[in-house]
């Protein structure tokens, strides 16, 4: 039997567990630390992003040989200190990057609600995507379904012969939508901390979109702030926040769209990321567990494939594009459920623990199109379906 610890907020994890009875022996830990007591027994430890994984935490796990966290980011936990325990250490890249593509989509679709049109304060109908990594390309594919050019900043990428991206930070600041989709990493040359600060904020359009679906220490949060008590046109929708569950509510009043760190949490990102790590869990004990089994236990978990939307036969305008997809999935209503609760480190958390099934964009079909605009959907819908690199 594997003592196995874990975040008792993972979507699908205990039923991929309850299936091997005589294989597991599982603790749940409730909030974002688990007991010195919990630790203090546990060989495997299963989390996601809320718990920071430290020395002082791997002290109270003198047992623990293997860690997994079921997100695509890895600045909570220290890998070095779990090199130097020998710790094998498993995240799952690229998990929910369709869902991050997704959530950059609903906020564009929302904006062509509020404006009438789409943020093109350059006439360009231009876009950047900071970090072309997986959640960035769901994002690109996106804004090219609507329509905009798309350039990728990475510099990484770049220096390693990628043509496909590039290193122009003005071209960047020139856009009319913004997106971050870069790990928070704080040295090295292309340390991520701060990369929007007060300097680049400034150099923004009057009404850009700037999106921010990656970390919150990416976007200087006190700059951010000073620059839309200048600039209030300036749109940003904010999924993640410097010192969160911490909210600054003072920036919050001035953001468009505020959510509570959900950009990923589409039910296929979430149980795909509880699958990948039981998959990893079960080779490193070489368990006897059919892994075909393992992945059929979690389809069954997965929304209905298809969400038909009628257009009744009128034409596909971007106002209508934009309503279908608000359907499925409406960045709107995340907002107003942050917005609406007492905004406390606690509401924060609850709100993430208790966050209603979202289905991808990927299950959307369109039904009564005229021919002419059968064929502009079905090139949308392919943009709709990248889920990654
Ligand atoms: N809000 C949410 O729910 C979610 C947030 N995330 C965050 O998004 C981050 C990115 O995710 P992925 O795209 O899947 O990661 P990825 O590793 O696939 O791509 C990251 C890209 O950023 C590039 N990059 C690194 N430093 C850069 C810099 N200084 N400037 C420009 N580009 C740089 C890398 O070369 C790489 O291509 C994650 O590390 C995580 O922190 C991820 C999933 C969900
Ligand atoms: O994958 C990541 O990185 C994320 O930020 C996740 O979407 C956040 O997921 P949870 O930590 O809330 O499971």
């Amino acid at each position: 039997m594997i003592s196995i610890l874990a975040d008792a907020n993972m979507t699908g994890l205990a039923e991929l567990l309850d299936c091997y009875p005589e294989h597991f022996e599982v603790q749940w830990y409730q909030g974002r630390t688990p007991t010195a007591a919990q630790l203090a027994q546990a060989e495997a430890l299963l989390i996601r992003s809320v718990t920071q994984v430290d020395s002082a935490l791997l002290a109270q796990a003198p047992r623990l040989r293997w860690l997994g966290t079921a997100t695509i980011g890895t600045d909570h936990v220290a890998a070095d200190a779990l090199r130097e325990r020998g710790i094998l250490f498993y995240s799952t890249p690229g998990v929910n990057a369709g869902a991050v593509g997704d959530y950059v989509a609903s906020v564009v679709a929302a904006e062509v609600m509020r404006r009438g049109e789409l943020p093109n304060p350059s006439g360009q109908l231009r876009a950047a995507i900071i970090g072309a990594g997986n959640t960035g390309t769901a994002a690109a594919a996106r804004l090219r379904a609507f329509g905009y050019q798309v350039e990728c900043y990475d510099p990484p990428r770049y220096q390693q012969g990628d043509s496909t991206v590039h290193r122009d930070w003005q071209r960047v600041l020139s856009a009319d939508v913004i997106s971050c989709h870069v790990p928070l990493t704080r040295a090295g040359t292309h340390a991520t901390h701060h990369l929007i600060d007060a300097e680049a904020l400034s150099q923004l359009h009057a009404n850009a979109l700037l999106i921010n679906a990656s970390r919150g220490s990416v976007v200087a949060e006190q700059a951010l702030l000073e620059q839309l008590q200048k600039t209030p046109e300036l749109t940003v929708a904010l999924d993640v926040w410097e010192y969160e569950p911490q909210l600054n509510r003072e920036l919050l009043a001035l953001v468009q769209y505020a959510t509570a760190h959900i950009a990923g949490h589409s039910v296929a990102g979430k149980v795909g990321g509880a699958l990948r790590l039981m998959q990893q869990l079960v080779r490193d004990f070489k368990l006897e567990v059919e892994l075909p089994e393992l992945a059929s236990q979690v389809a069954q978990r997965l929304p209905q494939a298809v969400y038909q939307y009628s257009v009744k036969g009128e034409k596909l305008s971007l106002q209508t594009l934009a309503s279908a997809l608000l359907s499925i999935y409406d960045v709107r209503y995340d907002d107003k459920l942050l917005r609406g609760s007492d905004l406390s480190p606690q509401a924060f958390d609850q709100l993430r623990k208790s966050y209603p099934a979202r289905a991808e964009l990927a299950s959307l079909e369109l039904i009564d199109l005229n021919s002419t605009d059968l064929q502009r959907w079905q090139q949308v819908q392919q943009f709709l379906q990248v889920a990654g690199r």
